[in-house]
């Protein structure tokens, strides 16, 4: 890519020049002429730089690969007043992670959100690089620190072809503590202490080698259509990613779009196949009310910070493994507060269950996993937009092991043994690609 290497080396043209010894934030964006020779995901995968995040809008018309923090922030407030404190630097983006259970939980941590020294950024077929700079003391010091961050900075490569095999997978619960999950949350839901808890499941699988999470990333992206393509890799071994249906929310300006994605079935290669699938799906009772609890709990939560809701007949995604009910919503935002939107929204009845509270406690209690980043959100803040995706169809890289999540939504007349058969489908987006891009070595002799 020249003409990156071209625009980092004005890039230190500029940061040698004379900076004041005090504190400030400056931002340099440049635009590139042409397209980059390869892509994003590529570049960042170059990179020995952490952390890094990778981002691909659902529509597929944005994109950023982001590295290296010039900041990292403890908790979405935090990173929402810098960016209020910073409107003179109007394209700051803060970008990341926001765990499941958020702040609530000292045993894990809350977010990995941060300010990018470098982010490459696409938007159509518009591409610009940018790099932010920010101290609480010293410029000058801080441009020193960037320039040798810029020094570190690779040439892009192809992805390695992915070569992992599977040895082994352990199922966490395993069928007959799922079996026993549902039957309680059932009698939960019997007496009324529940409308819908949603139950997930921590595959681990043991690999013949470490997986390259981009590479892997990269081979869902090319499958897994009509899907936000997202990573944060915290060091070379350990990343988090997915290539998840589900919008938490978009903020533009005082614009909210959310939506209630919740109720599945299987999806079928055939067209007709999938057709009727996705017909008896708009017409069962048991995923209308999935779908319609969320709606529910979405306008509650809503109330007071968003006015005339409007909310979408249901339409059927069609994905590459499964097909789900998704009713979109609406609303104008009373002001235009990421953080509140997070709070109200994360987790939604989608991924946690109706009431909330009662919901979360009884994952807390019986779930016999932390869920971490699983079903949290995945994304950026900014001050003109803001947009998480529902961490789903997701899975953590650590070195040898690939922990693969999914959950189900349970309501009064779930099934347990269709609950598992619909985790498995959703597994199977990721799972599968070990499977498909399997590539065996090469035998010497
Ligand atoms: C919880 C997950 O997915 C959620 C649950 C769904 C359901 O139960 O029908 C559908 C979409 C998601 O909101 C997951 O993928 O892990
Ligand atoms: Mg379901």
């Amino acid at each position: 890519m020249k003409q990156i290497s071209a625009i980092i080396e004005q890039l230190d043209t500029t940061l040698a020049g004379e900076w004041p010894d005090t504190a400030g934030i400056r931002q340099f964006s440049y635009s590139l002429q042409k397209q980059p020779d390869t892509g994003l995901l590529e570049w960042l995968s170059a990179q020995p730089c952490y952390p890094k995040f990778y981002w691909q809008q659902r529509d597929g018309n944005e994109e950023a690969a982001v590295c290296g923090d010039a900041y990292a922030f403890g908790d979405t407030a935090q990173a929402q007043a810098f960016i209020r404190e910073h409107q003179d630097v109007p394209d700051l983006h803060i970008w990341g992670l926001n765990a499941f259970n958020g702040a609530d939980n000292s045993a894990f941590a809350a977010n990995a959100l941060f300010l990018p020294r470098i982010e490459l950024c696409r938007q159509g077929t518009r591409y610009w690089l940018r790099c932010t700079l920010f101290s609480s003391h010293s410029l000058r010091e801080e441009a020193r620190r960037t320039r040798l961050f810029l020094r570190s900075l690779v040439a892009s490569q192809a992805l390695p072809p992915i070569a992992s095999r599977v040895l082994q997978h352990q199922h966490l619960p395993a069928q007959p503590q799922w079996n026993q999950l549902i039957t309680r949350a059932l009698s939960c839901i019997e007496e009324q202490q529940l409308d819908k808890v949603v139950l997930a499941r921590k595959t681990t699988l043991t690999l013949s080698q470490p997986l390259n999470a981009c590479a892997f990333l990269a081979a869902s992206r090319a499958v897994n259509h009509h899907c936000y393509h997202f990573m944060l890799a915290f060091t070379p071994q350990q990343a988090f990613l997915g290539s998840s249906p589900e919008r938490l929310f978009l903020r533009s300006h005082d614009e909210l779009y959310t939506e209630a994605l919740a109720g599945t079935v299987a999806n079928d290669p055939d067209d007709d196949k999938a057709q009727d699938l996705g017909d008896w799906l708009l017409n069962d009772g048991k995923n209308q009310r999935e779908n319609l609890l969320v709606v529910d709990d979405i306008c509650q939560r809503l109330q007071g910070g968003a006015q005339s809701l409007d909310i979408m007949p249901a339409e059927i995604l069609r994905l590459r493994k499964v097909q789900h009910l998704r009713r979109s919503i609406h609303g104008e935002l009373t002001e235009s507060d990421d953080a509140g939107c997070l709070q109200r929204l994360q987790p939604t009845a989608a991924v946690a269950g109706l009431p909330r509270q009662a919901a979360r406690e009884f994952i807390a209690e019986f779930e016999p996993f932390d869920r971490e980043w699983y079903a949290g959100s995945a994304g950026y803040i900014s001050a003109e937009q803001t947009e998480f995706t529902v961490a789903l169809r997701s899975a953590a890289v650590k070195g040898h092991h690939l922990e693969l999540y999914a959950g189900a939504g349970i309501v009064a007349g779930s099934d347990a043994a269709q609950e598992w058969q619909e985790i498995e489908n959703k597994a199977a987006g990721l799972r599968t690609l070990l499977e498909e891009h399997y590539t065996p070595a090469v035998q010497a002799g």
